[in-house]
Parts: structure tokens; C-alpha cells; sequence
């Protein structure tokens, strides 16, 4: 019979570790099994290592796993799911833990597959314009390899996430308004799933621009949170680098920077990041990122194309913001004012909660069809002054998704209280409006009663049966999601 090892806070030896109140156990002989598939350096049930594992840039308090194992191919992956599959023990995918919705939280315990360390491989295929990556690249590493060849992988979420993570949670950012989300930039996908399969979801090696070719494989696993399968591979469009050109602009009002938006949209400029930052962004960015920008509603704007494709934008651009009261264009005259233009944007998060040091912060990202922003904009601010929040707003508005990052301190019962309520307020006010209580960063573990009640009964039925016909021990990052409970895979099987 097979010894037990209690995976312990302070000793891997035999004592007991209580996560979430629950005592987890791990048989020795997996963790003996998992060394020598991978190597003893492979595997690891120190606590640090499993504390950094269990946690993401959420505010979401850690769930460890029992233990790390870091494969390097995508068959070390399918041995470790097998094993798993065979004792039934819950697998959870890593890729950067950059993720803002507690996708890594080890909520149930069980096995965290780190995908950083498997091997990397980038293969582009430079006329196809696309490119297929291993689980551990990242998009900078992605870009900065393509960058002599003058073509890059647009998707943006700020963060140095990795790519295949960015399949798994969706994830979109400053660009999606010209470029879309992961959604439309996947061609193939490489994925392991629970039992140790490997799928390749539009055809091994193949790698169309389209496909009429039966059920859309790739997209079921694209947000699919590590819920379905482990991605081991992406295959990726790529783009022609452009010429580039920013600027800010600041309006009196929200509403007015709003309006400037949707005009901007409808005269079907071609923009590419069009992003909005409320007064309190602006005042935290200013101070986080050493700007000087007047402390108003702004909007910073990216567009590309040649001088004349340029000029043209910024005739139509320029009209538009002056009837709605906006400033003259700002432009960013040197590569190191563009890139601190945009660092200041992509590092909000970090702005925003310098605001209240210690605090944490709860981050909303709701979307809704852009005809409503003005709208729900509206009524968040009233929400935000009636409970008197200390909140900064930022949107990538071209979309119509934006985040409340709403500061408060954890251990204060009430606050925390009010600013759950405000942001399930705002959730369904999205809802109510057309739009959803996630544009980007997903569901992880607190946002399963909104699914529901955006996708309806049959939405949330159908994808209970997919995600029992993938996964039907419930093994795959369990309690994220789409979670089906015991009593519904007892009768899935009788
Ligand atoms: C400062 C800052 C700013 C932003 C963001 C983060 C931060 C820190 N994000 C969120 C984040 O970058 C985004 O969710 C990434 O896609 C997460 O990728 P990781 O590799 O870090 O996944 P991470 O390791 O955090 O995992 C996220 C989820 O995906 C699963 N997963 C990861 N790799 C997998 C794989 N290979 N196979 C299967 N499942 C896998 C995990 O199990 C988990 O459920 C974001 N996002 C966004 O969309 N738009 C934005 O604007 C921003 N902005
Ligand atoms: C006020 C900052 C909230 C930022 C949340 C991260 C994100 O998605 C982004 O776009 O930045
Ligand atoms: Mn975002």
C-alpha cells in the first residue's frame, strides 16, 4: 500500500497543511512517479514554490497546490495527466500567473502544471503571416523575436502574460478595437486534455486562415480557464508592423469623452487603441508615472498607417473631439514620450493602487454594446459617489469594456461588503444593458452566478455537458468557471 506524504506549511515530511480548512493529502508514490517522469529539479512541494503557484494579481487569497510539477514537451504533459486522470487527482494549468480573476488559485488542492518551463519554440511562417508557439513563450518574447522580421502579434493585455494563457482566459487589451481578442487571432491549438489525449484542435499541422471544417474546436477552448484541456501549442496570426503615431486629449466631461468615442467609431476611423482614463486614473497615473496631464476625463489614442493614412484620421479625429469641448490633440513627438505614453496606461493597476498602499483592489470588467457606455458610465460614477469609493476608472471604450479598480482593505468586514455589492451591481447593470460581466479577464472564481444569469439555464447546461463530455472527474482546474458538482457526474454515469 502506498505511504502517505502530507504536503506541510513548514515540512514535506508527515505532518498535516490546512488549505481553505480542508486537510489535503498527496500518496508519496505520485510525487516519486511525477520525479521520475521529470526529474527530481521538476517537481516541488516546497511551500514557497507552491504558495507563488497558488496565486495570481488578483485579490483573490492563494489556494496552493500539493505540489509543481514543470514539464518541458507536450508529451511530459500527457504522462502527467494520465497519471492524474488514474488517481483522480485535480490538474491545474500555469502559464505567468499574471491572470485577474483567480484562475490559479488551487482551490481544491491537486497537481499545478507549470507551463513557463517547458521548452520554447517559436515557428513562423513568415508568408502565412502566422506564427506556432510552445506553452512557455510570453508575448514580448513572441514580439521581441519577431521584430526583425517586421511582423508582431498585436493582442495587448499589458501584462507579460504568456500566450497560451492568453487563449485560455480570452484576454484582449488596449488593442482589440482594430486587431480583436484571442478569439480571432487563433488558427490551431495544441491541447492535452484530462485524460492525457492529445487534441489539435483544427487538424495536426494544419493551419488555415479559415475553416468551414465542423464544430469550432479551437474557439470551445479559447476562455476556457484550464477548465478543458492543458494548451500546449498555439498557432497565432501575425500582422505587418506599422507606423505609429499617439496623442491625449481631455474633455470637461465624461460623457463628452464618451460621445467623442462613439462618433470616432462611427465615421469608421481605423484606430487602434482608444483608450479612456476617469479624473482619478488620471491623477494616479500622473503621479505613478510622473506625468503632467490636466486631472479631466481623458482619452489616449494610437493610430497607424502611412503619413497621408495618418493625416486623414487625424482630420476626422480632430473635428470630432472639438465638438464635443475636447483639448487640441497632444502627440507623443519621440519614441521615448510614445512608450512612456502607453507604459503609464498599462501600468493603471499598479497607479491606481499606489493610491492606497496596502489596500487590495477589487477590479470589475464589464463590456457592453458601445451605444450604452455613456450610459452605464453614468450611472457607475453616481454608484461610486453615492457609496463614496475610492475608485479609478479605465476603459478600452473602442470596445466598450472598461474597469472600475475599486481600493479597500481587506480586513474591514463592511467595506468589503459594499464593494462586492457594487461590483455585482454593475455587472448586471452591463447585463441589463446588452453586455456581459466579463470583456477580458474572465470568470475564474467569482463571477459563476453572473454566468448564469447572462447565459440562461440552456447556456449554462450546454456547457456543463461540454465540460462533462471533456472532463468527467471534474479534474481540470475544478471550483473555476463552469463547475459541476459530484451529484451531477454520479448521473451523468448512471
Ligand atoms: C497589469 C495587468 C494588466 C492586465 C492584466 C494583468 C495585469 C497584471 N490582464 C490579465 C492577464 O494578463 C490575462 O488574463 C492573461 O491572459 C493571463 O495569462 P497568464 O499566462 O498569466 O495566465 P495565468 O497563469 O494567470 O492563468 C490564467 C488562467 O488560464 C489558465 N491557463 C494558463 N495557461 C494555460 C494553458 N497553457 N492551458 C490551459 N489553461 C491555462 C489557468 O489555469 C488560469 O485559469 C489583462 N487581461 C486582458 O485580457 N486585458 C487586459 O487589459 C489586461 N490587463
Ligand atoms: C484602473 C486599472 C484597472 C486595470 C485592470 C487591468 C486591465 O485590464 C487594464 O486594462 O489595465
Ligand atoms: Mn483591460
Amino acid at each position: 500500500m502506498a505511504l502517505i506524504l502530507r504536503i506541510c506549511k513548514r515540512s514535506t515530511k508527515t505532518l498535516t497543511c490546512q488549505r481553505s480548512r480542508q486537510v489535503r493529502l498527496l500518496s508519496n508514490d505520485v510525487v516519486t512517479q511525477f520525479q521520475n517522469l521529470l526529474g527530481e529539479s521538476n517537481v516541488s512541494i516546497a511551500e514557497t514554490t507552491r504558495q507563488h503557484h497558488g496565486q495570481d494579481e488578483s485579490p483573490f487569497p492563494g489556494a496552493m497546490p500539493d505540489v509543481v510539477v514543470s514539464p518541458k514537451n507536450t508529451e511530459q504533459v500527457s504522462s502527467v495527466a494520465k497519471i492524474c486522470y488514474e488517481r483522480k487527482l485535480p490538474m491545474i494549468p500555469y502559464g505567468t500567473g499574471t491572470g485577474l480573476e483567480g484562475g490559479v488559485c488551487a482551490v481544491k488542492g491537486g497537481v499545478c502544471l507549470d507551463l513557463s518551463q517547458m521548452e520554447e519554440s517559436i515557428d513562423v511562417n513568415m508568408s502565412d503571416l502566422d506564427a506556432t508557439v510552445t506553452a512557455s513563450i510570453t508575448r514580448i518574447a513572441l514580439n521581441n523575436y519577431l521584430h526583425d522580421t517586421g511582423l508582431w502579434f498585436p493582442i495587448d493585455p499589458g501584462a507579460d502574460a504568456s500566450l497560451c494563457g492568453m487563449v485560455a482566459t480570452s484576454a484582449s487589451g488596449t488593442t482589440a478595437v482594430r486587431y480583436g481578442t484571442m478569439r480571432e487571432n487563433v488558427i490551431n491549438l495544441e491541447v492535452v486534455l484530462a485524460d492525457g489525449s492529445i487534441l489539435h484542435t483544427a487538424g495536426k499541422g494544419l493551419h488555415p486562415r479559415k475553416t468551414a471544417a465542423g464544430y469550432n474546436l479551437t474557439n470551445l477552448f479559447v476562455g476556457s480557464e484550464g477548465t478543458l484541456g492543458i494548451i500546449t501549442k498555439a498557432t497565432l496570426r501575425l500582422y505587418s508592423i506599422p507606423e505609429k503615431m499617439s496623442a491625449t486629449c481631455s474633455f470637461p466631461s465624461t460623457e463628452d469623452a464618451i460621445n467623442s468615442v462613439e462618433q470616432i467609431l462611427l465615421y469608421n476611423v481605423p484606430i487602434v487603441r482608444i483608450e479612456f482614463l476617469d479624473e482619478s486614473a488620471v491623477d494616479a497615473c500622473n503621479k505613478y508615472s510622473h506625468l503632467d496631464h490636466p486631472v479631466q476625463p481623458m482619452i489616449f489614442l494610437e493610430f497607424y498607417g502611412s503619413k497621408a493614412e495618418i493625416e486623414s484620421q487625424v482630420d476626422i479625429v480632430e473635428e470630432v473631439i472639438s465638438s464635443q469641448n475636447g483639448t487640441e490633440l497632444k502627440w507623443a513627438k519621440t519614441t521615448e514620450e510614445h512608450s512612456k505614453l502607453w507604459k503609464a496606461r498599462h501600468n493603471a493597476l499598479y497607479a491606481a493602487k499606489a493610491l492606497r498602499p496596502g489596500s487590495k483592489a477589487k477590479i470589475t470588467d464589464v463590456a457592453v454594446p458601445i451605444s450604452k457606455l455613456a450610459e452605464i458610465l453614468t450611472k457607475t460614477k453616481e454608484e461610486i459617489k453615492k457609496e463614496d469609493l475610492l475608485c479609478c476608472i479605465v476603459g478600452h471604450v473602442g470596445d466598450g469594456n472598461f474597469h472600475c479598480l475599486v481600493m479597500h482593505d481587506p480586513s474591514n468586514q463592511q467595506e468589503l461588503e459594499k464593494i462586492e455589492a457594487f461590483s455585482s451591481k454593475l455587472a448586471i447593470f452591463a447585463q441589463d444593458l446588452g453586455g456581459t460581466c466579463t470583456g477580458e479577464h474572465g470568470i475564474g472564481l467569482g463571477k459563476m452566478k453572473l454566468l448564469e444569469r447572462e447565459v440562461g439555464n440552456t447556456g449554462m447546461s450546454v456547457m456543463k455537458s461540454i465540460k462533462k463530455a471533456l472532463d468527467p472527474h471534474n479534474l481540470l482546474n475544478p471550483g473555476h468557471t463552469v463547475e459541476i458538482k459530484l451529484s451531477e457526474i454520479v448521473l451523468s454515469q448512471s
